[in-house]
């Protein structure tokens, strides 16, 4: 695990862009994206670039159980607003909230991810450790499923919502054997309300009760932190 320290959010927005477009050039065909606040620097930062996406895929990680695409809660708007309005890819795949029967649902989009083996998946952290909607507990070789969110992430998402009431109870998440499978992995994190669930992740035991702590058991990891989020590290 290759860990950086910056300053904040949006020097390690630029880091992050930067690896991504480095990764592009190098021949990079499938971008693992995910949602958030976390990501918003970054993805303005390749908003700003040349970077061109247009000849690859985008797999997200996740979404909410119940909402449309055109919801503005929905990680499809997300991902639309902060992303692939400015900068299309060939083919995006976001889980469909709305699917009637979610066994066909996870099928579908567990065979999406076999056939678009992910060569850099971008990732957030949340404040329990949860990667995607991997929240503790969750099996170390689980692929996309149907997961029920835990109180504390309903009310850390609650402020992107009117009523903590309309936070949607489950969702749709790639698992944490899919994404252990990607080739390359970034993960950021910000601010001092991530920095238990960043020691857990780099300097606690690997643990299903923080989700993260797995990505010490593989190479090609690299964790962007600020200053805020790495400041309960033993080791800076
Ligand atoms: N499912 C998402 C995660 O993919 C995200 O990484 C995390 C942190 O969110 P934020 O970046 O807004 O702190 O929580 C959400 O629940």
């Amino acid at each position: 695990m290759n860990v950086i320290i910056v300053k904040d959010q949006v020097e390690g927005g630029r880091k992050a862009a930067d690896m991504v477009i480095d990764a592009v050039k190098n021949g990079a065909k499938v971008l693992g994206l995910a949602t958030g606040s976390t990501p918003e620097t970054m993805y303005k930062d390749l908003i700003a670039s040349d970077v061109d996406f247009t000849k690859m895929t985008s797999i997200n990680l996740d979404e909410y159980v119940g909402l449309a695409p055109d919801d503005d809660q929905s990680y499809h708007y997300f991902m639309a607003k902060h992303l692939f309005d400015a900068k299309p890819f060939a083919k995006s795949y976001v889980p469909n909230g709305l699917a009637k029967d979610a066994d066909a649902e996870t099928e579908r989009y567990n065979k999406v991810i076999a056939d678009n083996p992910i060569d850099l998946q971008v990732l957030g952290l949340g404040r329990n450790g949860h990667i995607g909607f991997n929240e503790p507990g969750s099996p170390i070789d689980a692929q996309t499923r149907k997961v029920a969110l835990t109180e504390s992430t309903i009310e850390a998402n609650s402020r992107n919502f009117e009523h903590e009431e309309d936070v949607p109870k489950f969702a749709y998440s790639m698992g944490i054997g899919s994404i252990m499978k990607s080739h390359n992995i970034i993960l950021m994190a910000w601010g001092t309300e991530k920095a238990d669930a960043v020691k857990g992740m780099i300097e606690g035991p690997v643990t299903p009760d923080c989700p993260a702590s797995i990505l010490q058991k593989k190479d090609n990891v690299t964790v962007i932190v600020d200053e805020a989020a790495a400041s309960k590290l033993s080791n800076k």
